[in-house]
């Protein structure tokens, strides 16, 4: 069998809900094939064509918006809280001006999102970014706030320092913009789409039939198998599911062109995203 496609499967339990009910085995029999990454390692991935499609950062997306195609009604957002990317600091957000801050090397969206919030919205010059890996205790040591994302957020939640304070992206990008936010995306490489239009029309069905089966289970299923893995209570999890979102909305799109107009009139992207193209099963891909 010759492959297809190469698929990224962010390692995190935030987009469990897309593949948790995919036909693993009908898929590779197409010739597909999983790689389970962080999302920095699949935005690598899918730039240097090791990876076809997959979940990757809407970040990295917006440094390829004119190679990439973008899967409908698919992502991984939050309304508001997210509940899995926290800024964890030793003093108030309001005083982390002239500090330094450890950014997490899993992630392109969080962290610009991070230096977004702080320069635009709480007028910060002067703040020092270093790019560490995600150990909490590693990243205080010498530094006075570190950014996470993913499990390793939410692990570090569960046993952080009562000095330390907790901050979530997604609850400050809410607040000052007024918009769900969308941290990863499914992209695929348009070389990909071309080739394997079948087998990328039948995995589209599968991910949003995964997508559906989550919500109608309530998550339920999944979430047995996550607390033998990480642990946590049962109504831990409902409540973190239930405050992600997996649909990719026209208000979703609206609040992306938002964050990637900010992130180019801040010089975090060098080209102004002009438009998101969205791929379709019947039709011509889309442009919005
Ligand atoms: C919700 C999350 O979103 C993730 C954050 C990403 C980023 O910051 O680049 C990328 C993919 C998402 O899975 C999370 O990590 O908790």
């Amino acid at each position: 069998m010759t492959m297809s496609l190469v698929i990224g499967e962010i390692s995190y339990t935030n987009i469990l809900p897309l593949f948790y009910y995919i036909d693993r085995e009908r898929l590779a029999q197409m010739g597909c094939q999983f790689v389970h990454k962080v999302p920095a390692q699949l935005n690598e991935g899918m730039a240097e064509g090791t990876v076809d499609l997959g979940g990757i950062s809407s970040f990295a997306y917006g440094n390829n918006s004119n190679d990439y195609v973008l899967l409908p009604n698919l992502s991984v957002s939050s309304p508001k809280e997210v509940g899995s990317i926290f800024l964890f600091s030793k003093y108030p957000i309001t005083q982390l001006n002239g500090k330094s801050i450890a950014l997490t090397s899993s992630s392109a969206t969080s962290v610009n999102l991070l230096k977004m919030i702080l320069q635009k919205y709480y007028q910060f010059a002067d703040v020092h970014y270093e790019t560490a890996a995600p150990d909490f205790q590693e990243m205080m040591k010498r530094h006075d706030a570190c950014l996470l994302i993913g499990d390793d957020a939410i692990m570090t939640s569960w046993h952080k320092p009562d000095n330390i304070h907790q901050y979530d992206l997604g609850a400050l990008w809410h607040h000052f913009t007024g918009f769900p936010m969308t941290y990863a995306v499914f992209a695929v490489r348009k070389a990909a789409w071309e080739q394997h239009p079948q087998v990328l029309a039948e995995l589209y069905h599968q991910l949003l039939h995964s997508k559906n089966t989550s919500l109608v289970n309530q998550y339920e299923e999944m979430i047995a198998s996550i607390r033998l893995q990480l642990g946590g209570t049962k109504t831990f999890w409902k409540q973190y599911f239930s405050g992600l979102n997996h649909d990719l909305t026209e208000r979703h799109l609206e609040g992306l062109r938002h964050y990637f107009d900010t992130a180019f009139e801040l010089g975090f992207l060098l080209n102004k995203v002009e438009k998101m193209t969205l791929w379709s099963p019947t039709k011509h891909c889309h442009s919005v």
